[in-house]
């Protein structure tokens, strides 16, 4: 054999190194996994979702890194019987050896990233991980560069890992648009081309500022967060320790509630008399965000002009100056801005700076509104109930409270548009859980019970079922007894207590 990989490897170890530097929220991550499982790739674990069965875990990823050790254990035989690999064969193991050592350390990386406190301490398996790097990668020609060094691996290995739990854990649902927002947090992360994020932009990209568009309760403060908590910190491999801690890497700012001064003191630091009330020099978010770490201006559409004015300077030379001080200073973070306004109708009436929107606008990601995720697939409210209602109960009375929520909205609220989003249905599914039922104050819902139900009659809205139990609670509602009730409606007390629709008659009895 006069290659390092024979023929019949060759497109598998491709696939593995592909899938080293592949979005895994992407398709591409899918034909890649069939090429190197073959039959052995299970399609049920094939999209990185969290659902009520799929929790994280996958068979696919064992049988996978059981290939990458394969290969790589045969690609090491070879080398020690002296075969002299050209330079691509070179990157091509280098790559493999990369998946194969992220894989061996993954469950580390992921406790340091479950507990408060492990990031801020002394590596306890740096030594260990060094040492595999040392047999896999060490004696290659790649080790020299740089970025092939075990310290960036390392610390490249760790953001990985932040990046997709932040984006798998937080952002939910199984729509396409849903699975676009996680493809576009992980783009903003680590660039389309992540071979190059990993040789050159991994320093770099916080000089880039993201703009996150959505209407509001969309998560657009969940996206800023996961890019913010993913951002690539150094690894120091002298003192064991990583250069940062990623629980500080991300201060939001909401702007909309902030007074003038405030806002500009809160964003660039004061000089102590530089207004009534400043008693003493104070560093504003853009200075205490040290390298790479993020600052995230919620509501940016909402800024006064005097503000954009000097955000767009520090856009643009990466300066600002306290207030009330002339001292020029260097801002070495990120800024993540978000906003549920239309930027390019503000821009047309002159509320927003053009400049500062092409300033903001090289990364721009929407997250999509609930109504647009529901209208891809129509199982997709019942899904996000159930997870959502995980989030708010504990696990032995989950189950029963999703199925609540998910009858009570099915009957009352199955042509809503959610204006609220997300959070409304968070806080949908709480009311449910402590009333037992949600009133929407949009238009329709703001209609009296009765006005609903006739209004639901003349757009042929309800089934039978439903019709003649919401009309039996409102005669009971009037009569006062089951037996009145039944009288007037030609029936018996039993049959109107039977078939009433209660939660129609709370509603009704509700003030
Ligand atoms: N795609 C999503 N997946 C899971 N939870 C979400 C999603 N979108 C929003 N949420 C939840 O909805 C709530 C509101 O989210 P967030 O504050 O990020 O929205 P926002 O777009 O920033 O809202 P606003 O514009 O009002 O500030 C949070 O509790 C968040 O967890």
């Amino acid at each position: 054999m006069d290659s390092l990989f024979s023929p019949e490897q060759l497109p598998i170890v491709q696939a593995l190194a592909n899938l080293g530097f592949t979005n895994p929220f992407g398709t591409e991550r899918i034909k890649l996994e069939k090429i190197v499982l073959g039959h052995q790739y299970t399609p049920a674990f094939q999209v990185w979702v969290i659902t009520p069965t799929h929790q994280g875990f996958s068979p696919n990823l064992t049988a996978l890194a059981q290939s990458a050790e394969q290969h790589m254990a045969s690609a090491q035989q070879r080398l020690k019987k002296g075969y002299q690999p050209q330079e691509t064969e070179w990157q091509l193991y280098g790559e493999l050896a990369l998946y194969t050592l992220y894989y061996r350390y993954e469950s580390e990386f992921y406790k340091i990233l479950t507990s408060d406190h492990l990031s801020r301490v002394v590596m306890p398996f740096y030594r260990h991980f060094a040492e595999h790097w040392h047999s896999l990668i060490g004696k290659s020609p790649l080790s020299q560069a740089e970025h092939w060094s075990a310290a960036h691996m390392f610390a490249l290995f760790f953001q990985i890992r932040r990046a997709f739990h932040f984006i798998f854990r937080a952002i939910l649902g199984t729509s396409q648009p849903a699975a676009q927002l996680r493809m576009a947090v992980w783009q903003s992360i680590f660039g389309h081309d992540v071979r190059r994020y990993h040789r050159a932009l991994y320093l770099r990209m916080h000089e880039v500022s993201t703009l996150i568009l959505g209407e509001s309760g969309t998560g657009k403060e969940l996206v800023a967060s996961a890019i913010g908590l993913a951002r690539y910190i150094p690894f120091n491999p002298k003192t064991q320790r990583f250069e940062g801690d990623y629980l500080a890497d991300f201060q939001a700012v909401h702007l909309a509630a902030l007074p003038l001064t405030l806002l500009e003191s809160e964003l660039f630091g004061h000089r102590k008399g530089s207004f009534t009330g400043a008693t003493s020099d104070r560093a504003g978010y853009l200075e205490t965000q040290h390298h790479g770490q993020s600052v995230f201006l919620d509501e940016v559409g909402e800024l006064p002009a005097e503000v954009q004015v000097k955000l767009l300077r520090v856009l643009q030379n990466r300066r600002f100056q306290r207030l009330g001080d002339n001292q020029s200073r260097e801002f070495y973070g990120k800024i993540i801005s978000a906003t549920h306004r239309d930027l390019a109708a503000d821009i047309e009436k002159g509320l927003f700076r053009a400049d500062l929107y092409y300033r903001l606008c090289s990364d721009i990601i929407r997250t999509p509104s609930l109504a647009v995720q529901l209208a891809d697939n129509a199982d997709e409210l019942a899904h996000l109930v159930t997870l959502v209602t995980a989030k708010i109960v504990s696990s032995d009375i989950a189950n029963e409270v999703a199925a609540e929520a998910q009858q009570w909205i099915s009957q009352h609220l199955s042509h809503y548009r959610w204006h609220g989003n997300m959070r409304e249905l968070e806080q949908c599914v709480r009311s449910i859980l402590i009333h037992g039922y949600y009133y929407p104050a949009q238009s329709h819902q703001r209609m009296s019970p009765i006005q609903q139900f006739t209004d639901k009659i003349a757009q042929a809205q309800l089934n039978y079922q439903e019709l003649t139990s919401q009309y039996y609670a409102l005669v009971y509602q009037k009569t006062g007894s089951y037996e009145a009730a039944g009288q007037l409606l030609g029936t018996n007390w039993r049959t109107v207590k039977t078939h009433i629709d209660t939660t129609f008659l709370q509603k009704l009895q509700s003030p």
